[in-house]
């Protein structure tokens, strides 16, 4: 069976009026192995539904809690991709911090964050398929506006 983790990706807005160009992405840098940089997610646990696991990461590795974001009805995307040679799926919703000044805490896990504009959000997360989804939530993003 493949390994299952959840996230969210989290974007703010730094005008209040809706503009495509004021959209960053938050992005998390491992303190570990390759120190690639996602979205803030990790392992399903025992017992808990794939929204609960996306939002106790992102408390656990962003310090955001569920009350400090709005989650963005209509958007979910699973990723599949191999670790180590085990299939992994990785579910992620999107999220809009609802205060763009709050505060990021980083757990060990991390070593550092980065808000990004979405051409920047790609170059750091190197994945093509993330890249991908990045970029089709800009595009869902704009397609509200
Ligand atoms: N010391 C050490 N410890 C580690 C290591 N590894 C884990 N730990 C421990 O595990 C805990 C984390 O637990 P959680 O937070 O619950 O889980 P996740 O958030 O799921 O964390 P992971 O890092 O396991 O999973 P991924 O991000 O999925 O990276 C796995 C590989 O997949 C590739 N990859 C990543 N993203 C994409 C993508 O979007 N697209 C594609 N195509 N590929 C992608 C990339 O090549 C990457 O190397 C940590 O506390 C550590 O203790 C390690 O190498 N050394």
């Amino acid at each position: 069976m493949a390994v299952r983790a959840c996230g969210l990706i989290i974007y703010r807005r730094l005008q209040p009026a809706p503009s495509s160009n004021s959209i960053e992405y938050l992005l998390l840098q491992t303190s570990y192995g390759t120190h690639h940089w996602t979205p803030p997610k990790g392992h399903v646990d025992p017992g808990e539904d794939d929204l609960q696991t996306a939002f106790r990461e992102t408390q656990e590795e962003a310090g955001l809690q569920a009350s400090q974001l709005t989650l963005i009805e209509g958007y979910r995307k699973e990723l599949h991709y191999p670790v180590r040679g085990k299939p992994k799926t990785v579910v992620y919703w999107l999220a809009e911090m609802k205060d763009c000044n709050t505060e990021i805490k980083l757990s060990e896990e991390h070593q550092a964050f980065q808000w990004l504009k979405l051409e920047d959000a790609c170059k750091f997360a190197e994945y093509e398929d993330m890249q991908a989804t990045l970029k089709e939530v800009h595009q869902f993003l704009c397609s509200r506006e």
